[in-house]
């Protein structure tokens, strides 16, 4: 297998919130990019759209769709909401749909949702020191119910891929959301 940034291992730290060293590559989503995952439409659209509501860093060693090959990154979720809704991830399945990740949260407090092919959904507290597998045909989406940042470790197969369209179009088959100050999981 070729190694992206070749031998040895480049230097690669991680603490509570970041990944960092040379090879990380940094993604951000904002309002705008999430529009249609979150119930109230009317508004999100009123919020600054370049608003973020999360980033990750990665860490690629090697090319997207190795086989074999890992993928590793850090989420850091801000705290709020859209409507009553908390922010959230996208969401997705993986592409190559028995591929499995493990999730591990290292600080703030959220919801991991997750989602069988038939729409059966359950959720797992994320918080400092938890660790999730999520195994393959499993959507996954994690929520910040806190009112603080919400980080949280991911490693994945580089093969995995990401279906982000099956959940933009149905979405999930539950939804975090905050009433009288409290999280309740509501049905769609
Ligand atoms: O890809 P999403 O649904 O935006 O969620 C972000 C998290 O999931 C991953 O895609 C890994 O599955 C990472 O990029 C990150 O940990
Ligand atoms: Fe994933």
């Amino acid at each position: 297998m070729d190694f992206k940034y070749g031998n040895p291992t480049p230097e690669i730290v991680f603490d509570a919130k970041n990944l960092s060293g040379k090879p990380i590559e940094k993604i951000e989503r904002k309002i705008m990019d999430l529009n249609m995952i979150f119930k109230d439409k009317g508004a999100s659209e009123t919020m600054d759209q370049n608003q973020i509501v999360y980033e990750v860093d990665c860490y690629f060693p090697v090319e997207n769709d190795t086989e074999g090959g890992l993928f590793f990154g850090i989420t850091r979720i801000k705290p709020g909401k859209v409507g009553d809704e908390y922010f959230m991830t996208k969401g997705h399945f993986h592409s190559n749909r028995d591929r499995g990740e493990f999730y591990w949260g290292l600080e703030g407090e959220g919801q991991l949702l997750l989602m069988d092919e038939k729409r059966r959904a359950r959720t797992e507290v994320i918080k400092k020191g938890s660790v999730h597998y999520i195994p393959g045909y499993i959507a996954h989406r994690v929520v910040n119910t806190g009112d603080t940042e919400l980080s949280f470790g991911a490693c994945w197969p580089s093969d995995a891929g990401h279906d982000y369209a099956s959940i933009e179009e149905k979405g999930f088959s539950i939804r975090i959301v905050q009433k009288n100050g409290e999280q309740h999981i509501i049905k769609e």
